[in-house]
């Protein structure tokens, strides 16, 4: 075919008087801008389609705000969601984030979300041009070009190289050898550069990434919220580390894997191009006939390409959920041991475990067809392409050019032989080249798709921390705005909704004077369940409360509002810094670190000397809690251990308390965290935290404590409250009354038995049997 395009250009040229060159440039500009019709027909088109739809969706959307204003709140369906998520997205855009993304809707086979998430994440990782990242890429481009032009080099000296054997010149073909050994150097060096500089961008792009990520995961309770309030991101954990991991390796990977192609296309098509003119054949044909037939099988790949970028996000989803079994696994491992729940938990894993394997055999099958039609195009079309292009100036330079035959008249002894090996050699091994890097380019292909699985779940992931770092939370399990109020409390809350989620209206006041109030402040779960529709009260700085109420009537949940990991959804919380404030849980939490760092978390030892405290201090503290002896028996106060497990149950409560006497808070909200520790000890620790001017809220369900505080909060379970001052003694001879007729009464039923069954002996009636 390129034969019979040059013939015919011959021809044309010759019959209109026309320079061949200016023919073939026009031939060239012709076909260019009728594929570049080509590819913006449909854009144009779309264009004006979008136009008029964007008018019609202005007009929806402003329907649907009124509709949803004037309209009550209901559940959060999964279609409005998806509304919510778009419109949260929109909001973050800029105005250059939204042109970037309708561009690259024009584009055909281009997913404007993956360019717009690309971008967005682009600038995270290389914030600007005068960066390292920005000065790797840099080096990194001119150790990939250096290559490039070494390629070239290398492949026209294997040509002289050919050329004098086949002179038989030996001298010439020693010299070219050494000369050629001598390239090797820095050619090899180049090769090993650009893998050091590929690892190298992957992790400083990576770093940039955890930089920033880490930053918003622990902004304003994040790493809580996204587990407890939002519903959107499972296994965080995975995002963080695998995903990112992923996606930088694959960003760095492909940035060489197509620059380097793209580079080495170019500048083999130019030498190519200016070997064939030396050989005085036309350096049209030959280029134009590889173009087509690559760009034909680039379509060819894309129309049957199975969705790469959905089955590697859905494999990495399923390998985070593996890993979360795995992680369940070892922080429960005692409590399974003692259950012997293995056959559960291997259950759980094996499921996961044969999720992933279905999802990376479907990943697999798929790439099996994908990968024999890449390679039967790329492999054999494209050899067979690259013959044809190689032979063409051989077979079709005319013997009478009038170049050709000055150069095997006057430079050749062997009539133009040697030349035209060269010239073959040369022109093949840089179609190796060339064909390689056309190769790696398509095949880049998948790897972008690849790539944009990852992008998609990290920059999801980053969606995420934002909208949770600001309070916008996304749950499918929102159960509605009907309220589940208490039957007996007269106020019913109405929790209001927007966008299917609800709105914290409640404002948060800090105080200066040490006082902690809510009024009118309701307990609403996650799940948009109201435990206590409106809770009032008042803590002043004398005053220690106890609070009280059935299992699940929300006095953990008041601790969680109080410390500003759930939203308030109505009403004034007024309360001091949260540094007047210490929580300590039932499970108490150990960090990693030395004994010492056990005492002062959440401060750092750098922290404790700024505080002007001392170790002395600190001893003083676990003197208090009856745990003196540890530092001696561990080792000192900077021995590192796994202290979850080196201290027992009740050492590790009792280090949590001694954490308050170090931090001195203005109020302590303890939620059963002396459980696992003996009634005497847990007294004279209350004692002392009363003594030390610690106001006591405190959530418990033993007696033995009553005494320490003023003032008692008791839930009821369904909603309703009391708050009523606490006479301790009152109270206990109340329960001690309770106590003694429920075991009388505990009795009733098997006398109530005895009794019918005497009465059926007797054959007689009983006065309190038929009273019933
Ligand atoms: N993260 C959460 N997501 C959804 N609902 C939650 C969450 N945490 C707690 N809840 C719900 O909130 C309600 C109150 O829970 P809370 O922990 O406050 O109970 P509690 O009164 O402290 O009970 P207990 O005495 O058993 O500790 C419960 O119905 C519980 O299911």
């Amino acid at each position: 075919m390129p034969t019979v395009i040059s013939k015919y250009l011959d021809t044309a040229a010759a019959k209109y008087n026309i320079r061949k060159e200016h023919l073939t440039r026009g031939v060239v500009t012709g076909v260019v801008v009728l594929y570049c019709l080509k590819i913006g027909y449909p854009y144009i088109q779309s264009l004006c389609k979008q136009s008029v739809k964007s008018e019609t969706d202005a007009k929806q959307s402003s329907s649907k705000v009124v509709t949803e204003k004037n309209g009550k709140a209901i559940c959060c369906t999964s279609e409005k969601k998806d509304v919510n998520k778009n419109n949260a997205k929109n909001r973050r855009r800029s105005k250059l984030q939204v042109l970037i993304e309708r561009i690259a809707r024009r584009i055909p086979l281009i997913n404007p979300e993956f360019v717009f998430q690309l971008y967005r994440l682009g600038k995270l990782m290389v914030p600007g041009i005068w960066t390292a990242e920005a000065g790797l890429l840099f080096v990194h481009t001119m150790a990939l070009a250096t290559r490039t032009f070494l390629s070239i080099y290398v492949a026209s000296m294997e040509g002289q190289i050919v050329k004098y054997i086949v002179r038989q010149d030996v001298t010439q073909f020693a010299l070219m050898l050494l000369k050629w050994l001598g390239v090797a150097i820095p050619a090899t060096f180049i090769n090993s550069l650009i893998r050091y500089l590929e690892n190298k961008i992957a992790l400083a792009f990576r770093t940039r990434l955890v930089n920033y990520t880490y930053g918003l995961y622990f902004k304003q309770h994040t790493y809580y919220r996204i587990a407890n309030l939002d519903g959107r991101i499972e296994n965080a954990d995975h995002r963080l580390t695998d995903d990112i991991t992923a996606f930088t390796s694959s960003i760095a990977h492909l940035y060489s894997h197509i620059t380097k192609p793209l580079l080495d296309c170019l500048l083999i098509v130019m030498a190519l191009a200016r070997t064939n003119r030396k050989m005085g054949s036309s350096a049209l044909p030959g280029p134009l006939l590889a173009t087509v037939v690559i760009m034909l099988t680039g379509q060819i790949l894309r129309a049957v390409s199975p969705k790469f970028g959905a089955l590697v996000a859905e494999e990495a989803n399923r390998k985070g959920y593996l890993r979360y079994i795995h992680s369940r696994i070892i922080t429960n491992a005692e409590e399974i041991a003692f259950y012997g729940g293995e056959k559960v938990e291997i259950n759980h894993l094996s499921k996961a475990y044969a999720s992933l394997a279905t999802q990376m055999n479907a990943l697999f099958s798929q790439r099996l067809w994908y990968i024999m039609l890449e390679q039967f195009l790329m492999k054999y079309v494209w050899s067979g392409t690259g013959m044809i292009m190689v032979s063409l100036p051989i077979l079709a330079a005319n013997k009478s050019s009038k170049r050709s035959s000055e150069i095997s008249a006057d430079d050749t002894p062997d009539g133009g032989v040697s030349e035209r090996t060269q010239y073959f050699t040369t022109a093949r091994n840089l179609l190796l080249s060339g064909a390689d890097a056309v190769e790696r380019l398509m095949s880049s292909y998948k790897e972008v798709v690849e790539l944009a699985g990852y992008t998609s779940r990290v920059s999801d992931m980053l969606d995420v921390f934002e909208d949770v770092s600001q309070g916008k939370y996304y749950r499918s399990t929102v159960s509605g705005s009907e309220n589940k109020s208490s039957k007996n409390t007269s106020v019913k809350f109405q929790l209001e909704f927007k966008d299917g989620q609800p709105i914290p209206q409640g404002i948060i006041h800090e105080t200066t004077d040490g006082t902690l109030s809510l009024l009118n402040v309701p307990i609403i779960t996650p799940n948009c369940d109201v435990v206590c529709p409106n809770l009032t009260l008042k803590v002043d700085h004398d005053m220690h409360l106890l609070i009280t109420g059935p299992n699940g009537c929300g006095k953990s949940s008041l601790f969680r509002v109080l410390s500003g990991l759930w939203p308030v959804y109505a009403g004034d919380l007024y309360k001091p810094p949260i540094t007047h404030m210490f929580y300590i849980p039932q499970r108490p939490y150990m960090p990693l670190g030395s004994l010492a760092d056990q005492v002062i978390y959440p401060d750092t030892i750098a922290d404790m000397k700024a505080k002007g405290k001392t170790f002395d201090d600190l001893q003083q503290c676990l003197e208090l809690v009856h745990l003196a002896y540890i530092v001696e028996r561990e080792g000192g106060w900077h021995v590192v251990q796994d202290w979850k497990d080196v201290l027992s149950g009740g050492e590790k409560q009792r280090m949590a308390m001694a954490r308050l006497f170090y931090h001195r808070p203005k109020f302590a909200l303890l939620d059963e965290c002396t459980s696992a520790v003996s009634i005497d000890v847990e007294s004279d620790i209350y004692q002392s935290v009363k003594d030390a001017g610690i106001t006591l809220l405190t959530i418990t369900h033993r007696p033995s404590l009553w005494k320490f505080h003023t003032h008692l909060l008791q839930f009821d379970g369904e909603g309703g409250w009391k708050l009523e001052s606490l006479d301790s003694n009152v109270r206990l001879t109340l329960k001690e009354e309770k106590e003694k007729l429920e075991a009388q009464l505990a009795d009733v039923p098997s006398a109530q038995d005895r009794l019918k069954e005497l009465c059926k002996v007797l054959g007689e009636d009983s006065k309190v049997l038929s009273s019933e």
